[in-house]
């Protein structure tokens, strides 16, 4: 079963009560996008940034960009109040559209930033992950999919780099699970802090400042998409009011379990897999039986 490292709990956000968290989030929803993410680059311990190279993610990359080229000219005026650096991380779930793996190539070039890219465990290549787990595991057993592709990859991620704060590009417009995110989460279980700097805009913010500043972007929000994660699970936007409802058309899911209480997943993803290897174990058996009176005979 993979597991790479025992889980992470962080130890920054301990020292915050729920009465410090709710004063911090009153504080920061006073706050632009910009100074929420210098906020953090100064304050916050252990800061990244995952991204699917979505659109919020890239306005975020862009500012975290700007805010370090400032840095520098501040340092050189004698200014020393330090933003750190921000690693970036990419989770390959082996499944993504060409065009994003494109884009993260572009991003890369575009700002001459290292990328610290993520697949499942063990895995180089689609081909390992379904000689591992069989084709179209996303259709007989999603929960374990989403661990093995996205959950456990995004924890060896923040493990490894040793993040107490990760930022995200999730959205209150993005409705769904999402429509009350604070701009600074605790999550649950692991103490992780999960900075959310564009909570409150809405696409139509983002999507003008990708176009004010060069932002690169997907070639599929082109075509229609707005919302990209897997090939398999996303199509263009079927309502024009709901970015995400290209995704998982049809089923009730609406989250990959990243933004999802980690240890629960977990537990989840070990219970299938015993179920998995109860079964297995009790076709062997009868297999087994069967042949048996035959070998005796
Ligand atoms: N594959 C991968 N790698 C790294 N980080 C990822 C990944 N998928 C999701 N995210 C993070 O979650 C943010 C929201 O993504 P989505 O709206 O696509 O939803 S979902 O997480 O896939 O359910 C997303 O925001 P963006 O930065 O705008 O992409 C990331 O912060």
């Amino acid at each position: 079963m993979p597991e790479s490292t025992a889980p992470q709990v962080s130890s920054f956000s301990a020292t915050f009560t729920p009465a410090h968290l709710k004063f911090i989030n009153a504080k920061l929803e006073k706050l632009s996008p910009e100074k929420i993410i210098e906020w953090a680059m100064i304050s916050l311990p252990g800061l990244i940034q995952t991204t699917a190279f979505g659109p919020t993610g890239l306005v975020i990359l862009d500012m975290i960009n700007r805010i370090h080229i400032d840095n520098q000219s501040a340092a050189n005026s004698g200014y020393n109040t330090r933003r750190h650096p921000v690693p970036l991380i990419f989770i390959d779930t082996l499944y993504h559209f060409q065009e994003t793996l494109d884009l993260a190539q572009r991003v890369q070039d575009h700002y001459n930033i290292p990328l610290k890219v993520y697949k499942p465990l063990n895995c180089e290549t689609t081909a390992d992950f379904e000689s591992q787990y069989g084709q179209q595991l996303w259709e007989t057993d999603d929960l374990s999919y989403d661990y093995l592709v996205k959950v456990e990859p995004g924890r060896r991620a923040y493990q490894e780099l040793g993040a107490q704060a990760v930022i995200s590009g999730r959205r209150r417009s993005q409705k769904g699970d999402r429509a009350h995110l604070d701009i600074l989460e605790i999550e649950s279980g692991t103490g992780l802090l999960k900075l959310n700097p564009l909570a409150t805009w809405s696409f139509q913010q983002v999507w003008t400042y990708l176009r004010a500043y060069q932002v690169p972007f997907n070639a599929l929000l082109d075509q229609g998409y707005r919302s990209i994660g897997d090939w398999h699970s996303t199509k263009p936007a079927s309502n024009p009011d709901d970015e995400r409802s290209g995704r998982w058309e049809g089923k009730q899911k609406s989250e990959c379990g990243l933004h999802v209480d980690y240890f629960k997943m977990r537990a989840e993803f070990q219970a299938t897999q015993k179920k998995k290897q109860a079964l297995l174990a009790s076709r062997e058996a009868a297999a087994a039986a069967a042949v048996a009176p035959a070998v005796q005979a």
